[in-house]
Parts: structure tokens; sequence; C-alpha cells
């Protein structure tokens, strides 16, 4: 579809739509918790301050003239720097949110603070939870069901999986008590494209509970002859608050190693796959771009084409694939994306505005409920295309 054909993009400025919440009401708070859980400078916690400040009610700013990727945030910010933050589009802002937040925590500097993740403490809190020992029972218990259903479990479990994200935590109750529902679910249409031969790219959302079920799936994939090798994408830096970047793959493979039995069994065959060529793990900079899948770069397009299947994680994915625009709910998914080189599937929880190729009875059904089911991550989908 050509681009003067699209739909208009979700923005900050709706009171109605989801991105005024996350301004609102999660950004503060996240910073709140970031400033609470370090001991930073001044520096740092001004910078922090000044951040929450403009965002809230003012200009948006470029990265300072020494950020090693000054220029490339220039030019994606040609029309938006020196505008308000309130007047951009939720996709574009949220990304440069989190490249503005790594700035003011020196990430990215000469300092101290360089290189430490400011959500590593939410991070590695998931990883050490009691709670968490349901999830790392999981695989075994996967593992006693008749062999048919194996893969689709965990399957199942790397989508539902997604709903365990730690920004969409904050300000909330986690609630598992809720039915989960699947609005679209191509699951039957994607086990056939995957074989002995099948080289699947898994594009990777959450570091934690979710990675871990990603990980189970990627395991059962290469040992059960459903994939030759798989390509494990990964965020490159800190962003979205818990996305997955290689130190969070490492520490997830190292908390699967700690528990004897089929847990520590898959650590160290994807440990094994990985020094080999049948996992490869890589961290493309244009995941944490601010773009659409629209405008994804050639040498990472040539990777989507090369693959039989590309496995696209979370809400965010979801988001870039559909450019994060007011599609009419029951657009086909293949409409909606921008056309991608190869077959891709969504495995998203509903956790904000943007949805499409959800059934027109379904719809009417969920919408006689109330808003929440579209944006309360009580719900997902499972969308393929094409
Ligand atoms: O981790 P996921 O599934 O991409 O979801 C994160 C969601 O939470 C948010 O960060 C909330 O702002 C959304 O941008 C995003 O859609």
């Amino acid at each position: 579809m050509p681009d003067g054909c699209l739909p208009p993009r979700l923005l900050n400025s709706d009171p109605e739509g989801f991105a005024w919440g996350v301004w609102h009401d999660r950004t503060p708070r996240l910073v709140a918790g970031i400033r609470d859980a370090h001991p930073y400078g001044p520096e740092q916690r001004d910078a922090l301050d000044a951040l929450l400040e403009e965002v809230a009610s003012g200009m948006m700013s470029p990265l300072p003239r020494a950020a090693h990727d000054h220029d490339l945030w220039a030019g994606w910010g040609r029309e938006r720097f020196g505008r308000p933050w309130a007047e951009a589009p939720f996709l574009w802002s949220e990304s440069y949110f989190y490249r503005r937040l790594l700035e003011a925590v020196g990430y990215f500097g000469t300092g101290p603070w360089r290189g430490v993740d400011p959500f590593g403490h939410l991070k590695s809190a998931e990883l050490t939870d009691p709670e968490l020992e349901a999830d790392l029972a999981a695989p075994a218990d996967q593992e006693k069901l008749p062999a048919g259903e194996r893969g689709e479990a965990k399957l199942l479990a790397s989508l539902w999986g997604n709903r365990a994200d730690l920004g969409f935590r904050i300000g909330r109750e986690r609630n598992d008590a809720r039915a989960e529902d699947l609005v679209s679910d191509d699951r039957a249409r994607l086990w056939p494209l995957l074989g002995p031969s099948a080289r699947v790219v898994l594009v990777a959302d959450n570091a934690g509970r979710e990675l871990l079920a990603d990980l189970v799936l990627i395991d059962h994939l290469l040992e059960h002859g459903l994939a030759a090798e798989v390509h494990l994408h990964l965020k490159p830096q800190p962003y979205m608050v818990s996305d997955a970047t290689p130190s969070d793959l490492a520490a997830c493979v190292q908390r699967l190693a700690s528990v004897p039995g089929t847990p520590a069994d898959i650590a160290a065959r994807l440990t094994r796959a990985a020094a080999g060529t049948r996992l490869r793990v890589s961290a493309h900079p244009f995941y944490c771009a601010p773009q659409p899948y629209r405008d994804t770069p050639a040498d990472l397009a040539a990777e989507y084409a090369a693959s039989t299947l590309t496995l696209m994680k979370g809400d965010l994915n979801y988001r870039r694939l559909t450019g994060d625009r007011a599609w009419p709910a029951t657009t086909p998914f293949t409409t909606a994306i921008a056309p991608f080189p190869a077959p891709v599937a969504a495995l998203r929880t509903l956790k904000s505005d943007v949805l499409t190729g959800v059934p027109a009875a379904t719809l009417t059904a969920l919408d006689a409920t109330g808003p929440a089911w579209r944006t309360a991550g009580t719900h997902a989908l499972l969308q393929l295309s094409p």
C-alpha cells in the first residue's frame, strides 16, 4: 500500500489513546524507579529530571553533539526536534525516549555508568523471583505431554510469555486470573512451514520469563527436525525496559543451566548450538530504531528473505510491523504489514492500540466487554503472513 493511502499514525496527543497513559502515568513512575534504584550522582539525576520535564511539557530536543549517534538521530528527527513531544507519533517518540534515557544515565558516556543497564535491577529481580520456579519447571512438564502436543505447548508458552513484560507491569498488578484468549490464530498454517531444512529467525522481545520460553521453543525446533538453524535477534542496547540484549541472553541461559534436569540440558544444547552454526545470535541496530519494518535496512531485509519463517515476538514488533497506525481491526494482517520479504508470524499479547486481522464477530463480542481487552495483555494473537 503506498504511503499516502495508509491510515494515520497513532499519536501521543489523543487523550483516549493508549499512549496518553504511557506518557502521563507509566513514564514518570519508570523514571522515579530508575532514580531510586541506582546511586546515581547529581549529573544523572538532573538529566533524568530534565528528560521527564521535557517529555511532559516541552519541545523535543536532539541528542548532545558528542553522542556517537547524534547524526543518525538528527536525520531521523529532522521533522520532530523543536516540536512538542505531545504532537509526535507514539512509536517514534517512545523509541527516542529510551535512547534519551540511556543518555541521561551515562550509558554511552565515559564515566562510571558506562554500559550499566538502567533496567538491570528489574531484569535480575525477575530471574531470581521465586515465581520463576514454575516457568523453570515447565519444560520438564512439557516433555511429559504426548509427542504431538509438545511443540504446541512450547509455542503457546512463548506467545503468552510476552505478557510477562516488566515495563508493562509498572503501575499495574499482575493478573494471571483472566482467561487466555487468542483473538486471531494462524497456528495451523505455521507448523507446515517448518522442517529439517528450515531456517527460522526469532526476533526476541523481553528478557527473563519471555526469553526463557523462547529458548525452550528454539531448542524444540532444533531438536525435533523443525529447523536446521535458528537466528536469534536481540536488542543491541537496553530498550523499552525489559527488551532482551545479549547480556540478558547470557543471564537467561545461566539461569536455565542452574536447574538440574531438563532446563540444564536445554542450556547445554543451546550453548553447543551457538558454538556451531545452528543457533546464531545477533543484535542489529535497527532493533532500537524508531522506524517501522517498512523501513528495514537492506542487510536485515536480506536476512529475513533468506529465512523460511520469521517469528516476531511482542507488542512493539507488532507496532513496527503494522506501522502503529489506526487500522480498522478487521483489516487483514497481510494488508496492514509492510511488504515482508518472506513468511512472518507475529506472536503478541495485546498491549497497545494497534490491531488487525480480528474477525468482526470476535470484535463485536469483545468490545461489548469494554475497551480493556485491547491493551491489558489479557488477550493474544498469532498471525501469519502471507
Ligand atoms: O514488550 P512488548 O510486548 O513489546 O510490549 C511493550 C509495550 O509496552 C510499551 O512499551 C508501553 O509503552 C509499548 O510500547 C509496547 O508496545
